[in-house]
């Protein structure tokens, strides 16, 4: 059954932050058919290392929720830091509403929570909202709860932790598309997000066309390999 719309819960994660930024353009022509190439995030991070770029997480820090799931889309970003009042004082911090309300189908919302996994920023009622948004994929550098609605919904999730405690009062969102730290990388707005069981890599726009060039090259090459045997 849909969640009520009619009480406060309706508003969690409505939140302005102080900052939303810009989305760059990104060409999603070049990751069409991306998502059925076996070992995805492994090649994509392979082409990372090769290009000098530092910006795929392995699955120990984020693992899927969901196993066996693939996402490659654009990503809309979200910042969040400790709220400075204490939790009886603070507002619900949480902007997630938000941050959807600017996506487009198919992105990916990319957050950077505690970076522990203790406090959530996202749950069943906010994965209700991103399936109706469109959204393809979530990944948190915090942490998720309510993992049966989740599981129910089939969004896949990839985050660094579980907990029953909301962070709502004690994390507040600051920013939607700007720059974000995730399990220690620096992942930008208009990033395509390349998740699956083995990691979470982010391929900047200015560097999509090569890695698409290289991507069917060790794919070819890869293909070549195995039918050798
Ligand atoms: O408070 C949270 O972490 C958010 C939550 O439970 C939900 O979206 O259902
Ligand atoms: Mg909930």
């Amino acid at each position: 059954m849909a969640p009520s719309e009619g009480g406060s819960r309706a508003k969690i994660g409505t939140r302005e932050p102080r900052e939303v930024g810009v989305m760059p353009e990104v060409d999603l022509a070049i990751v069409d058919g991306w998502q059925r190439i076996p070992g995805l995030s492994s090649s994509i991070s392979d082409i990372l290392d090769e290009l000098g770029y530092a910006t795929a997480v392995a699955a120990t820090h984020l693992p899927g929720r969901l196993p066996g799931r693939c996402v490659v889309g654009r990503a809309v970003t979200v910042r969040y830091l400790p709220e400075r009042r204490s939790r009886e004082h603070a507002e619900d911090g949480l902007i997630h509403k938000s941050a959807m309300a600017i996506a487009a189908r198919g992105d990916v919302l990319v957050v950077e929570g505690d970076g522990v996994g203790l406090w959530s920023v996202f749950g069943g009622l906010a994965a209700h909202r991103a399936v109706e948004c469109g959204i393809a994929g979530v990944i948190v550098d915090g942490a998720v709860r309510d993992l049966d609605q989740i599981s129910a919904l089939q969004l896949p999730v990839w985050s660094r932790g579980v907990t029953s405690v909301t962070g709502r009062g004690r994390l507040e969102g600051v920013g939607i598309n700007v720059p974000v730290r995730v399990a220690g990388v620096q992942v930008r707005p208009g990033d395509v997000v390349v998740a699956d069981d083995s990691g979470v890599c982010f391929v900047p726009p200015e560097v999509l066309a090569e890695v698409g060039r290289r991507l069917r090259d060790l794919t070819d090459e890869e293909a070549k390999i195995l039918q050798s045997r």
